[in-house]
Formats: structure tokens, C-alpha cells, sequence
């Protein structure tokens, strides 16, 4: 049969021997891999290539590359309080729909097919998303400063909800994002876990980030934050816990009772002090772990493969153990890890019947050789610069290392354009 999309001659990282494999793509879907000749309406060469699944950044705010390089060095409630929610409460639609379009873009190019993202104007950012072609899961951030905001911010969640979830081929779905324990109340929480229980959609929650919001947590309600949000029920339904920094065994075992799965940033993590999530233990629990980037302006790229090799490293180094997180795992955190933490399906991995959620990365330069293993040259050797095609949805939206969606010279423009109206405004 003849595919829409052949890719021929490309290598894997299983079996990875360097044996050239065929993949062949029907419309949104992988319709074949292994060593048969394969016909595709478009033909790529793959020689010379590794496919692997392309990355899921499990965490993000992705219009925060607006902030980027704007406020560093500062600690999580210093720099939300102080720099970022003062310069967030002048945004509008238009920077988040530009904001976007250049993280997406960032993402595209870095080899990352999927994102899970936490924010506000999120109209224009399901716009973004959908008009780049990129797969996401969105949420709009709840916070609940006022019973009337907390219900406006409510609401909107609920109409993303009614209008993207679903769209696109089922390449856009929604979550529902109450942002923080210390900015939602447990009655604020109580009407948004109800609301999502009600749609059947799934909630994506900042939990457990730094000690001081656990210790406050814990004086405030006498219970750890995972404690009390199994209490309020939200575990019932699915749940992406982004952080989990700083959970003790007791809040392990209630996150792999309930299923929640986790978004660990390590890059964030770090460069706020935050400290170092527990990997290793709780992938020992069973826990579904994926990897993200967090916003651009705690992180400060989207690159998910610096998130892949962190890590494995990190881990590494925290528990003493260099077997600890080894690379097929942290592979495995950034690829189907990922897409089931963020509750998908059927993406993730590189098979019949997947989504054809693709990337190619060019292995001709000196740190891919030799390759006794490829999958060690990936997540310890590689760079992002040698994404050359991504496919989501079956859809080509890299090539030869050029976007094919996105224009990211007017991108950049519009980004200045946004950036200069708000911060006049500031004046
Ligand atoms: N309060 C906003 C919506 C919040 S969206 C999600 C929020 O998460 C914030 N954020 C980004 N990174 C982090 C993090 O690491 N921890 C906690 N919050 C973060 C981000 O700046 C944004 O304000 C409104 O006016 O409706
Ligand atoms: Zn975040």
C-alpha cells in the first residue's frame, strides 16, 4: 500500500543496532514500522537519522517567553510576587497569541510534539496551537483572589473546556488548572473539583514546589499539600501534579494510590532552589513521571531534551546511585511517560496505531559518533540543534531544521511589538 508519508531507511533506538527501519504514516497515525519496503505519497530520507517519539513537555506556561530574561535569580515567591504577577496583570490576548506562537515555535524546533500548558488568555493560545499544528493540553490557571474572580476564572476554564477539548482531530484537549495551594482556597477548590468532575476533565495543579509552601500547608491545614488534596477528592479524577518537589513518603504513596501522575521540572527546580523531586523513589512507586520546562522565564528555554538529561542526572546524583535513572528511563520520562501524564492515549511511542507524533534528529556531527548505543547518544550526547523534521498529527511541521507553520521573523516582530505596549503602559 501506499502511505501518506513514508519515512525510509531511518534508525532507532530499539533495537539500536543501527538497523534501517521503514515507517509508514496514514493520516494522523503510525500504519507501519519495521524492515519491509514502504511507498508513501510524500517519501523522507531517513538515512542517517534516528526517529524517536517526539517529546512531551508535561509543564509549561508557554506565553511566559514574553518574560524570559526579564527577572532572574530570585527566589518562587520573590519573583511571582514582586516581578512576574505585576508585569502578567498588564498582558493581553494578542501577547499571549504571539507569546505562544514563539514558545510553540521554540518547542517545534527543539523536538518537543506535545505540551501541557497552565495560564490565562488561553483562547489564544488554543489559537496558537492550533494554528501551528502542535499537539496540547490546556488549562486555564484558577486562581480564587475573589469569590467573583475565582468563579470569572472558573467559567472560562469551563468554556475552553466546551469549545477545544477534542478540537482539532484531538489534538487540543483541556484540563482545568487551579494554579496553587497557597492561591486557591480548599472551598475555592472544592467548586472547581465539582465543575471538572462534572465535564469529566482531568486537573493540572501546581503541587508541592517549594518546602516553604508545604510548610505552610501544613500550619495552615494541618495536612501536607497532596495530603489535603486527596482529602478534598481531587484525586478521584485525574490529576497532573506539576513539581512534587518536596513530597515525603507518606505523600508518595497517596499519589501512587490515587494514579496522579507527575510533571517534574528539574530546570526550574534548580534555578529557583526549590530543591530536587524524589524520581527515582517515586518511579520505584509505580508513579507516572514526565518531564517538563516550566515557563521560559524560570527555566529559560523550552528545550525538553536539556530536561531529559537533567534528569537522568540529577537523580543520579541525589540518591548517590549512578544506576539510578538510567537513559532508556529518562527517554521514556520525556517521551510515553509524558503523553500518559498528561492523559493521552494512544502518543507517546513509536508503533502501529500511535499518533504520528515524530522526530527525526540528524546524526551526522561529531558528538553522534561512534554509536555503540543510541539511546545513550541521545539523552547524553545530542543537541537540540540536531532536530532536522518533526511530524505531529502526521503532519510535517519541521524540515530540514525550517518551521513550516510558523513565519518566526513576524513572530519576533509582533513579540517586540507586545512587549514595547506593555511596558509603556508600566510607565
Ligand atoms: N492569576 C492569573 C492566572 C494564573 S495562570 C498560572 C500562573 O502560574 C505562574 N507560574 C509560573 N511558573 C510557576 C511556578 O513554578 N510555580 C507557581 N506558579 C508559577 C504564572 O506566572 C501564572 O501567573 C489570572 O490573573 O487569572
Ligand atoms: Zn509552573
Amino acid at each position: 500500500m501506499v502511505y501518506d508519508i513514508a519515512i525510509k531507511d531511518v534508525e532507532l533506538t530499539e533495537p539500536g543496532d543501527g538497523t534501517l527501519f521503514n515507517i509508514g504514516i496514514n493520516g494522523s497515525t503510525i500504519g507501519y514500522v519495521g524492515t519491509d519496503p514502504v511507498e508513501g505519497k510524500t517519501v523522507l530520507d531517513g538515512r542517517d537519522h534516528l526517529a524517536v517519539p517526539g517529546w512531551v513537555n508535561a509543564h509549561t506556561h508557554v506565553a511566559m517567553t514574553l518574560f524570559r530574561s526579564y527577572a532572574d535569580d530570585m527566589a518562587l515567591m520573590d519573583w511571582l510576587q514582586n516581578r512576574i504577577w505585576p508585569l502578567e496583570a498588564r498582558l493581553d490576548g494578542r501577547a499571549v497569541y504571539w507569546g505562544s506562537l514563539l514558545g510553540i515555535g521554540e518547542m517545534i524546533r527543539t523536538g518537543t510534539t506535545c505540551f501541557a500548558d497552565m495560564y490565562f488568555f488561553m483562547e489564544e493560545t488554543a489559537k496558537a496551537a492550533a494554528d501551528s499544528g502542535i499537539r496540547a493540553v490546556l488549562s486555564r490557571g484558577l486562581t480564587g483572589s475573589s469569590p467573583e474572580d475565582g468563579a470569572a476564572r472558573l467559567e472560562e476554564n469551563t468554556q475552553l473546556y466546551k469549545t477545544w477539548n477534542g478540537a482539532q482531530n484531538g489534538r487540543i484537549t483541556v484540563m482545568f488548572g487551579p494554579h496553587a495551594p497557597y492561591t486557591c482556597s480548599p472551598d475555592y477548590l472544592k467548586t472547581v473539583i465539582a465543575r471538572a468532575r462534572e465535564l469529566g476533565a482531568e486537573i493540572h495543579m501546581h503541587l508541592a514546589e517549594t518546602a516553604g509552601e508545604v510548610a505552610d500547608c501544613l500550619k495552615q491545614y494541618g495536612k501536607s499539600p497532596i495530603a489535603l488534596m486527596e482529602e478534598l477528592g481531587m484525586f478521584e479524577g485525574g490529576t497532573l501534579a506539576a513539581h512534587c518537589v518536596h513530597v515525603d513518603e507518606a505523600d508518595q504513596d497517596i499519589l501512587a494510590r490515587h494514579g496522579v501522575r507527575v510533571a517534574h521540572n528539574p530546570q526550574s527546580n534548580l534555578k529557583l532552589a526549590s530543591g530536587i523531586a524524589p524520581v527515582a523513589s517515586m518511579l520505584k512507586k509505580g508513579i507516572t513521571v514526565g518531564l517538563g520546562t516550566d515557563g521560559a522565564s524560570s527555566n529559560n528555554n523550552l528545550d525538553m531534551l536539556e530536561e531529559v538529561r537533567l534528569a537522568a542526572m540529577l537523580a543520579k546524583t541525589q540518591s548517590g546511585d549512578p544506576k539510578a535513572v538510567p537513559a532508556s528511563q529518562a527517554l521514556a520520562m520525556g517521551t510515553w511517560m509524558g503523553a500518559k501524564a498528561v492523559g493521552l492515549k494512544d502518543t507517546g511511542k513509536l508503533e502501529v496505531g500511535q499518533k504520528a507524533d515524530i522526530v527525526l534528529y540528524n546524526m551526522d556531527s561529531p558528538a553522534w559518533y561512534p554509536r555503540h548505543d543510541r539511546t545513550s547518544l541521545l539523552v547524553y550526547a545530542a543537541s537540540s540543534a540536531d532536530v532536522d523534521t518533526v511530524l505531529v498529527d502526521g503532519n510535517i511541521l519541521l524540515r530540514k531544521g525550517e518551521l513550516t507553520t510558523i513565519d518566526l521573523e513576524k513572530v519576533t516582530a509582533e513579540v517586540g511589538q507586545c512587549l514595547k505596549e506593555m511596558t509603556a503602559s508600566a510607565e
